[in-house]
């Protein structure tokens, strides 16, 4: 793009802690390769707004709207902090998006939004002559037999020509007898967990809900996600604990083996999203309740001591359709 003095534009940020962050701003001044821009949003120290010299690589013209449903694992740009941050759409609650930024990059890994706070992210493409839009968007299919998840690569800009692009993240680990893998929804020290749908969702001989949680490791480093089959297995019935459905092998794309284990899907948050969302005031008395109640029936039941929970005078509460992953 030729960024001329007065053109709107977006700048990537390469800060620490903001990499990959969109910023609106307008070209004040130029100088070969690089130009000085004033950000719309973003201000200096004195109040101002702020300014700065850069890059033209680092530019690109404000994306064209586009007006979609988000479907879960798509690539969506959230405004949070005055800006556009790229995450994945992994979950729904209610009216809110809730999005899953791989790198913590706003503070969290899991934010949820507003619809407004959304737009389709799409990438723009730098060519001899202008610019080229590409979006990204996830195909759905429940034909057996067929890789179900592909990538459309959308060049919205010029004359609609598709590409398709295999989503490496979600086959390199491959898929259930019964399930598709979808996409990342978040990754521990043990292993990455992945959104799933069943492959016949409407099939009667199903004995697992239409969307699990898959949490997939390397056979060879799997014993710590085996043994919380084992803690799962013995927790079973006990309400406000995710189920678990059992344990499946697939080969990744490398010929691997990849152990996986089947969880109910949590459509609440984890008890540190709740904690961290909470400020400074803690957890609202309810909720501390509900977990002080649920970490003692944990500690009871398997003498598992590193909850060093206090014992609970409070009474058990209502069951909650939302377990909390603990
Ligand atoms: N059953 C589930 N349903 C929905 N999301 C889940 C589920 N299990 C895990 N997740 C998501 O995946 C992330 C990683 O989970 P995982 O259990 O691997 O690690 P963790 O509990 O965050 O940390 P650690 O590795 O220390 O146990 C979680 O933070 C959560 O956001």
């Amino acid at each position: 793009m030729s960024c001329e003095i007065g053109e709107t534009v977006e700048v990537i940020s390469i800060e620490d802690g903001m990499e990959g962050s969109y910023f609106r701003a307008q070209v004040i001044d130029r100088s070969p390769g690089r130009r000085t821009v004033r950000y719309q949003t973003l201000l200096a120290d004195d109040g101002s707004p702020l300014e700065e010299v850069i890059s033209v690589r680092r530019l690109r013209p404000p994306p064209p709207t586009v007006v979609a449903r988000f479907h879960l694992g798509d690539m969506v740009d959230a405004w949070h902090n005055e800006g556009w941050w790229v995450g994945r759409y992994v979950r729904r609650e209610g009216p809110k998006y809730i999005v899953y930024f791989e790198n913590e990059a706003p503070g969290n890994q899991h934010v949820s939004y507003p619809k407004a706070q959304l737009r389709v992210h799409q990438e723009w493409k730098e060519l001899e002559e202008g610019g080229n839009w590409n979006r990204l968007l996830l195909l759905q299919s429940d034909h057996p037999g067929l890789l179900w998840l592909f990538w459309l690569l959308v060049e919205v800009s010029s004359a609609c020509f598709l590409q398709l692009v295999l989503v490496v993240e979600q086959s390199k680990y491959g898929d259930g007898m019964a399930w598709f893998r979808g996409c990342l929804i978040g990754k521990g020290c043990f292993g990455r967990v992945y959104v799933a749908n069943l492959k016949k969702p409407k099939s009667r001989y199903n004995s697992f809900p239409p969307i699990l949680a898959v949490k997939s490791a390397e056979v060879s480093v799997s014993s710590s996600i085996q043994k919380e089959k084992e803690v799962l297995n013995n927790l079973r019935g006990c309400r406000n604990v995710i189920r678990c459905f059992g344990e499946e092998i697939t080969t990744g794309e490398n010929g691997q083996m990849v152990y996986n284990l089947l969880l109910q899907y949590g459509s609440g948050r984890t008890l540190a999203d709740l904690i961290n969302k909470s400020g400074r005031n803690g957890l609202p008395i309810e909720e501390r309740r509900r977990s002080e109640y649920e970490l003692h029936c944990w500690s009871e039941e398997e003498d598992v001591s590193c909850f060093s929970v206090e014992e609970s005078d409070t009474e058990e509460t209502g069951s909650s359709n939302n377990p909390l992953k603990l």
